[in-house]
């Protein structure tokens, strides 16, 4: 039975960071085998969604030039509804604030939300492990939104093991530039060999192995870390072109962000352990 309900819901599709990224190898299918720390921003999209009776998903709003069919929240739900042979519809409203293309994975986090929504919405009562399933399909990053918890991911960035760690406050830098995920990953220069991580490892110490590739390709992205680094550790979050610096305090956030360079746009947020689309969908539900 679905549980059809027309007052619209509106959930937020949080930023992610990468506060490490290792690349270990590459597969013969031509993906990457990952190490990365993910941690969630109490900062991103907004995306609302009213249900219909009617097999048809709309997407409006900011939807910045990208082709209804492309547009991975209409995707998700696409999937969604043909996997659970759905009868129901849905108009999702999207509110775009998260940089595209900027490494804080806006596209993989609309399209988590769309499925964590709908699958509440429709009735569909699919778990975690089968939405992420689903997920994979869409983008490597998607499962780790479903997951909805911070992790250490391996493989190709889907197998999560879920930690625990201590709230920090983050000013994100986005130097203006675009970054092909899909060019740097087939990219000859870029660094492939870091070994697996042993048990005692710490955040701190361990970079992005993007990050040297992408600086000599944007030097932009170069120009915004060395301005970071000025005033706290530094790095750039998955293929880029997002720099982040990390305190212990809003206040010292803030106080970089005020700083920031016209040309450069940015935004301060905390870290979360439990994403904010899930905090949100558990107090929405739970209220019901
Ligand atoms: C770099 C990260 O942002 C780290 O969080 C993600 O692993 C990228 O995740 P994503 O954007 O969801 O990635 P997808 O949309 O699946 O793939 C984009 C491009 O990156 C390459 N890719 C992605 C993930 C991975 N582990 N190895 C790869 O080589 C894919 O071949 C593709 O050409
Ligand atoms: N709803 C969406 N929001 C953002 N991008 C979308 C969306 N739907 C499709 N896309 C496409 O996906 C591409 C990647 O967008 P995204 O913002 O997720 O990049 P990213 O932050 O670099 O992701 P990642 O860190 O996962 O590589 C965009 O350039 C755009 O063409």
């Amino acid at each position: 039975m679905t549980h059809a309900s027309t007052a619209p819901l509106t959930l937020i599709a949080p930023a992610k960071l990468n506060l490490f990224l290792h690349i270990n190898g590459r597969r013969k299918d031509g993906y990457h085998e990952l190490e990365t720390l993910f941690t969630f921003l109490e900062f991103g999209d907004d995306l609302t969604f009213t249900v219909n009776n009617e097999p048809n998903i709309t997407v409006t709003g900011d939807t910045n030039g990208i082709e209804l069919a492309d547009n991975l929240i209409y995707k998700a739900a696409r999937l969604l509804q043909q996997h659970c042979d759905c009868q129901q519809g849905a108009s999702i409203k999207l509110l775009k604030r998260l940089p595209m293309g900027g490494g804080v994975g806006g596209g993989s986090s609309d399209a988590a939300t769309t499925l964590l929504a709908l699958n509440k919405l429709w009735g569909c009562d699919l778990s975690l492990t089968e939405l992420a399933q689903l997920g994979v399909k869409l983008g490597a990053d998607v499962p780790v939104f479903i997951n909805g918890h911070t992790a250490i991911a391996h493989g190709i960035g889907e197998q999560l093991e879920n930690i625990e760690l201590p709230q920090s406050w983050f000013c994100v830098v986005h130097p203006g530039q675009h970054v092909s995920t899909a060019k740097i990953f087939t990219h000859p220069d870029l660094k492939r060999d870091t070994p697996k991580l042993k048990a005692d490892w710490q955040t701190e110490n361990l970079g992005n192995d993007c990050e040297a590739l992408v600086k000599k390709l944007c030097p932009e992205v170069e120009k915004a870390l060395q301005w970071l680094l000025k005033y706290a550790p530094s790095k750039m979050t998955g293929t880029g072109a997002c720099c982040f610096a990390e305190f212990s305090t809003e206040a010292q956030a803030q106080q970089v962000l005020a700083q920031l360079p016209e040309k450069w746009t940015g935004f301060v947020a905390s870290s979360a352990t439990l994403s904010p689309a899930h905090t949100a969908l558990n107090a929405h539900f739970e209220m019901k």
